[in-house]
């Protein structure tokens, strides 16, 4: 920080030719801003040399002065021996509401899991608070204020990737590997390896979607996730070996490739043919919908190598390298940033070596991967409804229409109410899932939690559906333009279909959960 000023000294600054303005007790020069400001000139010289914080919050995101501001900050109000920066022995007042010692966050109610709020858990303990705490602070710096410009750009930095690497990121939302020596970086928040646990992966995740940019999650984790998820579980050592190091250096993507024009949600029917020509499998076929398609290296893809539906299914590891294989960019109405892509296969040559677990056992190592698929999406989506309700509770607290507040309107307050008990049912529903997956033996989750984690995967989404609607009517024309205040809602909005629809749409989810229940109801010996 440069200088100290007074109050006094910014207030002789009010011509064209020098323009100082106060915001949150930091001096700008605007002089060389005046004609480029999006929100005109005249407004900034009408608030020349005086305090305009408050006009500025009501007009502008945060991310605004994180991404500009510095370029016109000169220095701050007050001296270096003000009371606030002047060391006292006098004990920290404490706040007669807390009932812990671990509050976190800005405290807008609803903002974050009540946990953050100091409310106690059976679930959490100091590891989780320090993953939480180095996620957030990766994600404030590094991730929120660019989601805007990567949207527009439908793309990621690859610097992003490396950064989110080294933080332990992307590691953290794999999981477990079978030799952690092909993980270069350690977990986030220096948490112990071995001690890395759903909820672990849970924060991660979840601190990651306050960006509020499902283009930047499934960006960064979406492929990593279903894509790297066979490989960790089913492939050969040397197939690990091949891919995983660089997946988790952030050096290269890859993406799973089940989905077909002809087809989503029916995946027992893939049509891409791998035929078997001696030692190694010519594959012809078209994929399409495919998460970090455009800029993937890896495509581990479901091929039909046998008879017609599941059992004639099996999991290729197909490289960029090999010839025959085209992507292409597919223009979707959300998700922009994360290379939503259709991918064709002409004649390309796979070794037998590239068999991803066994030939035609393909379609239970899919049914595998999704519970944690879906698991994600219900963290995703709900912390984006999350994010719907706070971006509303803060802006209706600055926001006036008809003499008063927008939050002191009743008719707003029903709409952050009906947003909030969604959000809190489905975050409690999530942790109890997780909580089942740290204890239940491996090989039983499939059954057991594939019925609920299907409902809560609708649940989540249409909550999250729910939310972003009645943030876009909070903000009004604010979520109908890109960019500047209603930026995350308005994107938001655009992207609840990338979490109705993948993964298993909401019509396929809610059937199957009530399916599978009763199949396990039923072994169990329910008299129904
Ligand atoms: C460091 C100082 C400032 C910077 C970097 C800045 C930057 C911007 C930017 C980037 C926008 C486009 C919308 C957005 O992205 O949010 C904008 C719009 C605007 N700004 Fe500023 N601004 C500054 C100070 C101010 C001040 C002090 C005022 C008023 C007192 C002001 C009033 C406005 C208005 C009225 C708009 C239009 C809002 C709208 O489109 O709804 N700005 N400003």
């Amino acid at each position: 920080m440069a200088k100290n000023f007074s109050i006094e000294e910014v207030a002789k600054h009010t011509a064209s030719n020098d323009c100082w303005v106060i915001i949150h007790g930091n001096v700008y020069d605007l002089t060389n801003f005046l004609s480029e400001h999006p929100g005109g000139k005249k407004i900034l010289l009408k608030n020349a040399g005086i305090d305009a914080t408050e006009k500025f919050d009501s007009f502008h995101n945060a991310s605004v002065l994180t991404k500009m501001g510095s370029a016109f900050l000169i220095g701050k109000i007050g001296s270096d021996d003000s009371p606030s920066t002047v060391e006292t022995d006098e004990v920290e007042d404490v706040n007669p509401l807390m009932v812990g010692q671990h509050s976190f966050g800005d405290m807008v109610p609803y903002s974050d899991p009540m946990w953050y709020q100091d409310w106690y858990s059976p679930y959490y303990n100091e590891t989780h608070r320090a993953v939480r705490k180095a996620v957030r602070e990766f994600v404030d710096k590094e991730v929120t204020p660019f989601c805007h410009e990567w949207d527009e750009a439908k793309q990621l930095p690859r610097e992003l990737y490396l950064k989110a690497a080294k933080a332990g990121i992307l590691g953290a939302c794999v999981g477990q590997v079978d030799d952690p020596s092909l993980m270069k970086y350690p977990m986030p928040g220096g948490v112990k390896y071995e001690e890395f646990d759903s909820f672990h992966r849970l924060i991660t995740m979840d601190e990651l979607s306050r960006c509020a940019s499902g283009g930047v999650t499934w960006g960064l984790i979406g492929g990593l996730g279903i894509g790297l998820g066979p490989i960790v579980h089913f492939a050969s050592k040397e197939l690990q070996e091949r891919v995983i190091p660089g997946c988790l250096d952030g050096t290269k993507n890859i993406c799973l490739a089940i989905t077909e024009p002809s087809g989503g949600s029916d995946v027992a029917n893939l049509s891409t043919e791998a035929k078997d020509m001696g030692d190694h499998f010519l594959v012809n076929g078209e994929k399409k919908w495919i998460t970090n398609g455009v800029f993937a290296d890896f495509f581990t893809v479901a091929v039909r190598t046998g008879k017609p539906g599941f059992g004639g299914i099996s999991f290729l590891l197909i490289e960029r390298s090999m010839p025959g294989v085209t992507t292409r960019q597919m223009n979707c109405s959300g998700v922009w940033s994360s290379g939503t892509s259709f991918v064709i296969f002409e004649d390309v040559k796979v070794p037998k070596s590239h068999v991803i677990g066994k030939v035609d056992k393909g379609f239970k190592y899919i049914m595998q991967n999704f519970n944690p698929e879906r698991i994600g999406c219900v963290i995703q989506a709900n912390r984006f409804a999350r994010i719907c309700i706070e971006e509303s509770i803060t802006y209706g607290n600055k926001r006036e229409t008809f003499g008063k507040k927008l939050i002191d309107h009743p008719v707003i307050r029903n709409k952050l109410a009906n947003m909030i008990r969604k959000v809190e049912a489905t975050h409690a529903w999530l942790e109890a899932l997780v909580y089942q997956s740290t204890q239940m033996d491996p090989n039983l989750q499939a059954i057991r939690l594939g019925g609920p984690i299907a409902l809560c995967k609708a649940q989540a989404s249409r909550t999250f559906e729910y939310c972003a609607r009645e943030a876009a009517q909070i903000f009004g024309g604010l979520a109908y333009t890109r960019g500047g205040q209603g930026e995350k809602v308005e994107r938001l909005y655009r992207e609840v279909r990338a979490y109705s629809i993948p993964g298993g749409s909401e019509e396929i989810m809610l059937d199957l959960g009530v399916r599978q229940s009763i199949k396990v109801g039923q072994f169990m010996g329910a008299k129904m």
